[in-house]
C-alpha cells in the first residue's frame, strides 16, 4: 500500500498505467496484437459484442488491444475519459470534423493551421456544404461575433508554423457560451506541457507522429475528449467515414514513445530555450517567435497555461526569404526536413512546404511570412546544435 494517496506523475503513468504483466506470460511490455479480425465463442456472442451488448474485439478498424492500451494512457496523459488513435493527425482532425458536422453547420477556425488542416476545412469540408470562418483568435471580440451560432470552434497554440499563442480558457469559454464544441489541437505543446480539457476545450487532437511517438519513425494521429463523443468519433468518423485505422506495431511504438515523452519535451524545451536566447541576441535575425522566451509575443499567455515553452522555434533573418534559404541550407547537424517533434533537430521553410497550402496572399494575410524559418530542437547535445547554428548564421551573406 503507497503512503500517500498522491497522484501518480506523468511518466509513471505513460510507463503503468493500464498493464499487468501477468495477464500476458510476464511480458514486461505490452504484447502487439497484429490481427484484423476476432473470433466469437458462439454466433450468439458475436451478436451481442456487435449489438454493444457485450464488451469486445470484432474487428481490426475500430479496435485493438494494443491500440485501446495506448488510448487509455493517452486520455489519462490529457485527463481525457477516453481516447482514440488512428493512423496520422490528419485522420484524427478529419475522423472528428466529419463525426462532428453536416451540410449547413459552421466551423470558426484561427487563421494559423497546419497547411492540411487549413486545406481540410478550407478545401474538404467546404464542399460537402460546411462554411468555414477563419479568424484571429487574438481578437476575442472577432470570435465572440463569429462564435454565435457555430457548430465547432476549432485551433493550435502554440500553432504551426509561427508558435502563435491562444488563451484556450478564453476561447473554449465563448465557444461554450456560444454553444459550440471547441477543439484544439495540443501537437506542439503536448500533455506534459499544456492540458486544453482542463481549460475548457470538449476534444483535443495530436498529430502523435510528432513528439508522442518521438522518433520520427511513424505516422499516428490521436483524438481524445468525453467518451461519449469519443465513441462517436471511433464508430462513425473511423469505422466508415475515414477508415484511417492505425497499425497496431504503430500503437506499440507510440506507446514506447509515452515511455520518455516527459523526458524528451523536457530536454527539447531546455534546449529550445536556449537556441531562443542566443537567436534573440543575434545582430542578424529580424524576428523571433518562441513561446518560453519573455519578450516573445505571446509569451504572456502562455506563461498562464504552459509549464515550458516546448521544442518549436519561428523566426526571421533580415536578409528575408535568400538569407533564411542560405542559412538552413549551411546546417549541418540540423535536417532540412518537414515534421517536428523528433530526436532530430529539423529546420523547414513553411512557405514553401509545409504551409504552401495556403497560397501567397493567404499567406501573408495570415502572417506567415516568405521569410519564416520553422526550427524543431531536437535532443543532440545543446552545445553542438549551438556550434551548427553559430556556423549557419555566419555563413550568410
Ligand atoms: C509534415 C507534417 C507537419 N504537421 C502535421 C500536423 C498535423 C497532421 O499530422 P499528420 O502529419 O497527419 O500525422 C496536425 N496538427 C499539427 C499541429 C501538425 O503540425 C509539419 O508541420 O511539419
Amino acid at each position: 500500500q503507497r503512503k500517500s494517496n498522491r497522484r501518480q506523475g506523468p511518466s509513471t503513468r505513460a510507463i503503468h498505467l493500464g498493464y499487468d504483466p501477468a495477464t500476458a506470460n510476464g511480458a514486461l511490455t505490452p504484447p502487439v496484437y497484429m490481427t484484423s479480425t476476432y473470433a466469437f465463442e458462439s454466433v450468439e456472442q458475436g451478436t451481442e459484442i456487435f449489438e454493444g451488448k457485450r464488451e469486445g474485439y470484432i474487428y481490426g478498424r475500430t479496435k485493438n488491444p494494443t491500440q485501446g492500451l495506448l488510448e487509455e494512457r493517452v486520455a489519462d496523459l490529457e485527463g481525457a475519459e477516453a481516447g482514440l488513435v488512428v493512423s496520422s493527425g490528419m485522420g484524427a482532425i478529419s475522423a472528428t470534423l466529419w463525426t462532428l458536422l453536416k451540410a449547413g453547420d459552421r466551423v470558426v477556425a484561427d487563421k494559423i493551421l497546419y497547411g492540411n488542416t487549413f486545406a481540410l476545412l478550407t478545401k474538404g469540408l467546404t464542399k460537402f456544404g460546411v462554411s468555414v470562418e477563419l479568424v484571429d483568435f487574438g481578437d476575442l471580440q472577432a470570435v465572440a461575433r463569429a462564435a454565435a451560432g457555430a457548430r465547432v470552434v476549432y485551433f493550435e497554440t502554440p500553432a504551426n508554423p509561427n508558435l502563435r499563442v491562444i488563451d484556450i480558457a478564453a476561447v473554449t469559454g465563448i465557444a461554450r457560451r456560444a454553444g459550440a464544441l471547441s477543439i484544439v489541437d495540443n501537437t506542439f505543446a503536448t500533455p506534459i506541457l499544456q492540458r486544453p480539457l482542463e481549460l475548457g476545450a470538449d476534444l483535443v487532437v495530436h498529430s502523435a507522429t510528432k513528439y508522442l511517438g518521438g522518433h520520427g519513425d511513424l505516422l499516428a494521429g490521436v483524438v481524445v475528449g468525453k467518451a461519449a463523443d469519443i465513441h462517436a468519433i471511433r464508430m462513425n468518423g473511423l469505422r466508415y467515414l475515414t477508415g484511417a485505422a492505425v497499425s497496431p506495431l504503430t500503437a506499440f511504438l507510440v506507446l514506447r514513445g509515452l515511455k520518455t515523452l516527459e523526458l524528451r519535451v523536457l530536454q527539447h524545451s531546455r534546449s529550445a530555450l536556449a537556441i531562443a536566447e542566443l537567436l534573440a541576441e543575434h545582430p542578424g535575425i529580424a524576428s523571433l517567435s518562441y513561446p518560453g522566451l519573455p519578450g516573445s509575443p505571446g509569451h504572456a499567455v502562455a506563461k498562464g497555461q504552459m509549464s515550458a515553452g516546448g521544442g518549436l522555434i519561428a523566426f526571421e533573418l533580415k536578409g528575408g526569404y535568400q538569407a533564411g534559404v542560405a542559412f538552413m541550407n549551411a546546417l549541418e547537424i540540423a535536417s532540412r526536413a518537414v515534421s517536428l517533434g523528433d530526436a532530430e533537430t529539423l529546420v523547414q521553410h513553411p512557405a514553401s512546404m509545409t504551409h504552401a497550402a495556403y497560397g501567397a496572399e493567404e499567406r501573408l494575410r495570415h502572417g506567415i511570412s516568405d521569410s519564416l524559418i520553422r526550427l524543431s530542437v531536437g535532443l543532440e547535445n545543446i552545445e553542438d546544435l549551438i556550434d551548427d547554428i553559430e556556423a549557419a548564421l555566419s555563413a550568410v551573406p
